[in-house]
């Protein structure tokens, strides 16, 4: 396995994934775009910081990558649609620099209500300005931080320190949480209209690009000083750069830019009352050490055991929870194939359905593996947990999940069912079987089976008449099929019967020609699970 360390991650973590047997590791940093195309075209591994770009075009250059891995947390310079799309696992590591983030900010806030960098750097010039550089307190002024998550959070607890106020603007704040860390939940205006200092802590989306614009900062106290060291773009520079020079905003902070590197004549550079620094947040020794550390362990465990953690394009799933859910993502991706090949090609939904102790458990990851399953015979090796949900969407298939607590005959029990485009329903059901928790299949089209959901599988509908099992035995013996196992069900007397033969070989062509010919046999499907 081949991984491109992209960026520079700790020496521990580089140090990590040599150690993993069969991985080799290539160090390549400052690449050009052009040189990143070349050198991913046979990684099954990349991991980055903030730097390197990762592309569709990147994507689409690395045939055998697996897993996209960001040291630290933001992943917007990596195409995590595009890596859906390709099956691609992205991940971070959410924690391991909020604490340096938090820190930095801090350092900002500080350094914006007393202005050290500017008096250190008249003290280098020789100079001794005791009045210049007079500042402002932080105690008793309100902060408020827009983005109260992680770094948030660790912002809120050292402004409390410093005997601040703090006021938090979050749509996805608990009002719990809120209430846990002593703050004040409120809305964005009245945020903008009390404080003194402000802080963002957010990611770019839609949403939050340019949400301190021109009009936000009219809102704002005058001579309130601004925060970000969180991603260019949520504060507006040209509008920040106008009310730093009109003194609207008393001083700002920033470590991150709409474009990194900042231009060197950007605007920014000249003026006094700002103080910048160079995307800084994590480049802290402790931070560094954890998330490297981090990554190179989460890259290992996806491309040595198929772990996932920390994963931003599907939900994580650890060692523990692997154990516990390992037979139903089995049993899951059996049905999805099973369910798939006694259906039509064309279908308008997956309707799946949990009963039993599965309703209890994650079963998102099983409802991945059903899905992943149903297109494994449509998109062979290209598809995974990662981008089954994106393949399905794109077929225009829609998936609807139910858990019911209804009593039924099983332990555990799950149901997928493919609509056409009728309306009409082909359905599998399957269960966990003993200690072992083999995967059986109950049910196919409403009717009663019993059978190992495993290899080989004829399933057969015929006319519910005497002699049919014999026939059936006899057609696949003389063309040389083995029977190992053989489930039969019907509904009503007479009517059409089903029959699920488990064979050692695949029915050659001449066997399920005179099959699918046969009077009384309505359906013939071979299935390989
Ligand atoms: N300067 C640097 O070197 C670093 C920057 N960062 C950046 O800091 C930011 C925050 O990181 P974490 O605290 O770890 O993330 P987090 O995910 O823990 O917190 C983000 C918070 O933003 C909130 N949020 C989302 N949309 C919002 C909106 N429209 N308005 C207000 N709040 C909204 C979320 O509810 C969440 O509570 C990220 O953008 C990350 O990339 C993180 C580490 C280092
Ligand atoms: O973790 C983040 O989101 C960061 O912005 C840190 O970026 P970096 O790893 O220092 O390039």
């Amino acid at each position: 396995m081949k991984i491109l360390v992209a960026d520079k991650i700790s020496a521990k973590g580089v140090a990590y994934l040599r150690e993993q047997p069969g991985f080799e590791v290539v160090e390549a940093y400052g690449s050009s775009p052009e040189q990143v195309l070349e050198l991913v075209k046979d990684v099954h591994a990349i991991a980055v910081r903030s730097e390197t770009k990762v592309t569709r075009e990147v994507l689409e250059a690395a045939p055998e990558l697996k897993v996209v891995g960001r040291a630290g947390v933001g992943v917007d310079n990596v195409d995590v649609e595009a890596a859906t799309e390709r099956g691609v696992v992205v991940m971070n590591t959410p924690s391991g620099n909020t604490i340096a983030t938090a820190e930095l900010t801090f350092a900002h806030i500080l350094s914006g209500a007393r202005p050290v960098p500017q008096a250190a750097a008249s003290m280098k010039a020789g100079r001794w300005d005791r009045k210049v550089f007079a500042g402002v307190e932080l105690f008793r002024k309100t902060l408020g931080i827009i983005g109260m998550g992680r770094i948030g959070g660790e912002v809120a607890k050292r402004a409390q320190a410093f005997g601040m106020q703090v006021v938090a603007y979050d749509p996805y704040l608990a009002p719990s949480r809120a209430k846990a860390m002593q703050v004040e939940a409120v809305t964005l205006d009245e945020l903008l209209e009390k404080s003194d200092f402000i802080t963002v802590h957010m990611p770019l989306t839609d949403d939050t690009k340019y949400m301190i614009d021109e009009a936000a900062l009219a809102k704002c106290k005058s001579g309130v000083r601004l925060y970000n060291c969180a991603r260019g773009g949520i504060i507006k520079e040209s509008a920040l750069i106008e009310a730093l020079k009109s003194g609207q905003v008393a001083g700002a902070g920033l470590d991150v830019f709409e474009e990194e590197p900042l231009a060197n004549d950007s605007e920014l550079r000249s003026l006094s009352n700002v103080n910048l620094t160079p995307h800084l947040g994590a480049s802290t020794v402790e931070a560094q050490a954890a998330v490297g550390v981090e990554i190179a362990e989460q890259i290992s465990d996806v491309l040595s055991k198929g772990i996932i953690r920390n994963a931003v394009n599907m939900p994580s799933i650890d060692s523990a929870a692997i154990k516990v859910l390992g037979p139903y993502l089995d049993l899951g991706s059996k049905l999805g194939t099973l369910v798939q090949q006694i259906s039509p090609n064309q279908i308008s939904s997956l309707r799946i359905t949990y009963w039993g102790k599965i309703i209890d458990l994650d079963a998102n990851a099983v409802t991945r593996s059903i899905q992943r399953g149903y297109l494994r015979r449509i998109s062979g090796d290209e598809v995974n947990e990662v981008n089954a949900p994106y393949l399905l969407k794109r077929l225009g298939v829609e998936v609807e999940v139910t858990k019911s607590n209804s009593d039924v005959d099983y332990t555990e029990l799950i149901s997928v069912a493919a609509i056409d485009g009728e309306g009409k329903s082909h359905s599998v059901l399957g269960t966990l079987i003993g200690k072992a928790q083999q995967p059986r299949i109950v049910g196919i089209n409403g009717r009663e089976v019993e059978v190992a959901a495993e290899g080989k599988l004829l399933v057969l509908e015929n006319l519910d008449q005497p002699g049919m099992v014999g026939e059936v035995g006899t057609l696949l013996g003389r063309t040389g099929v083995n029977i190992a196992d053989m489930s039969l069900s019907r509904l009503v007397q007479g009517e059409t019967a089903y029959m699920v033969v488990r064979v050692d070989s695949e029915p050659g062509d001449e066997a399920r020609t005179e099959l699918k010919a046969h009077p009384k046999i309505k359906l013939a499907k071979f299935v390989q699970l």
